[in-house]
């Protein structure tokens, strides 16, 4: 008796009530084409302040995704977004939705003289298009070489998802690409109730949001997330999620603190990675709980940070200084995303190399600093278990940092594995 061919169908999960939980699934991008296409002239519009070696910045990529394949050890962890998409343009009303909604999110690009003849190119062809703005038609569009860092194109938080509502058009099209692979890749088809929109006009990007328990959420009102992004944020997680505090951190509006995570990331249970001139000030931090009605919040104002999360999470915190204590390596190793970790498993963590006072700092406070070549070949033959030391791991190369971010931007983790 032969049996029925069956469709191999794989589904995600969203599942994160910490920031430092053990990773299970992560979203990527490894940059391609569209980095290729910043130009000079365009650079500063795209965000970007440099043009990069494309094939330094890709093989420093790979090297990150082995790693957390390594750390995570199981099939199907790390999630290209190239491959997400490509499930979802299979099919044709998801191309369709997506040149509509662009067509919208975009008038001024004037897409809509061409919507027919983009909906009906090849799969592949309308793929190109998305990530790099070039296709068969006399149509132009700019790229997405900010695509690399998924962080911002959402936040997960406990088993929802906010979708992200970037503040420049340079990255507008990102969201929209989350957008139609949530609604239309097959995976994602049991979690549509629990994806969370904003409204139009706010802005709120996934760097801003970080989620230290599954009560507590940090929020950045920074250059990229406005006020309104807050507010709804907020609200949405007070009414959908078990969210009951959340801890709004005013930050300077400019670009070398554009997110919450390039001055401030968890790496362990009791420590964090902090940028002491924005993170060492008092009267910066708003804490919002859920008022009579989901218009309200109750309001407090805590002296600092560090206070209002010890209280919250009733336990000590460190806050290790991104740079060590010399001000000036403080702000030259921010500005190359010292203060931006990203947590494998709690005390495991990865950030660029280049930031040897940070890593310096890491190992003063306990940490065996290794490279991730050679963390790799250690463990070529063996698994990784998490759990025995501390470890920073150095990501080597100098190629992605100049994108103006570090490995938490590029890493949008779906699910993560509490510690039972
Ligand atoms: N979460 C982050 O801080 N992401 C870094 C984004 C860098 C990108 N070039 C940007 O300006 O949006």
């Amino acid at each position: 008796m032969s049996t029925p061919a069956s469709v191999p169908t794989v589904s995600f999960r969203f599942a994160v009530v910490s920031e430092i939980d053990p990773l299970q699934q992560v979203i990527v991008h490894t940059p391609g084409a569209e980095l290729e296409l910043v130009t000079p002239e365009q650079r500063l519009t795209l965000l970007f302040d440099d043009i990069l070696f494309v094939e330094e910045a890709q093989a420093e990529h790979r090297q990150m995704c082995a790693l957390f394949e390594k750390v995570v050890g199981a099939e199907g962890a790390v999630l290209q977004i190239t491959d997400l998409l490509r499930t979802a343009f299979a099919s044709e009303e998801a191309r369709e939705a997506f040149v509509e909604q662009l067509c919208r999110l975009q008038p001024e690009a004037n897409l809509q003289a061409f919507a027919r003849e983009l909906a009906a190119l090849s799969p592949d062809e309308l793929l190109h298009f998305a990530l790099t703005g070039q296709s068969p038609l006399p149509l132009n569009a700019f790229p997405l070489p900010n695509l690399l860092f998924t962080r911002d194109l959402a936040a997960v938080v406990n088993d929802h998802l906010i979708v992200s509502h970037p503040a420049t058009a340079a990255r507008a099209r990102e969201s929209l690409i989350l957008r139609v692979i949530l609604e239309h890749h097959p995976g994602f088809a049991g979690l549509r109730e629990r994806i969370i929109y904003l409204p139009e006009g706010v802005t709120f990007e996934g760097g801003d949001l970080l989620v230290a328990s599954p009560e507590v959420v940090l929020l950045g009102h920074s250059e990229r997330t406005s006020l309104g992004g807050v507010a709804h944020v907020a609200r949405a997680l007070f009414s959908r999620t078990s969210v009951r505090h959340v801890l709004v951190v005013d930050l300077p509006k400019q670009r070398a603190s554009m997110h919450l995570d390039t001055v401030f990331t968890f790496v362990s249970a009791d420590e964090c990675v902090v940028f002491p001139p924005i993170l060492h000030q008092e009267g910066n931090v708003l804490h919002l709980m859920a008022g009579d009605t989901p218009e309200q919040f109750v309001t407090e104002m805590p002296p600092d940070l560090k206070t209002a999360l010890e209280r919250l999470l009733d336990r000590p915190l460190t806050f290790i200084p991104c740079g060590g204590d010399n001000p000036v390596h403080q702000k030259r190793e921010q500005w190359t995303d010292g203060a931006n970790f990203f947590a494998l498993a709690p005390g495991v963590v990865v950030g660029y190399e280049r930031n040897h006072y940070t890593f310096e700092e890491m190992r003063r406070h306990g940490y065996r600093v290794v490279t991730a070549e050679s963390f790799l070949s250690y463990y070529a033959e063996s698994p990784f278990v998490p759990g025995t030391e501390k470890l920073a791991i150095k990501l080597e190369g100098n190629e992605l940092s100049r994108g103006r971010g570090g490995p938490r931007c590029m890493t949008l983790p779906l699910a993560r594995q509490p510690l039972g």
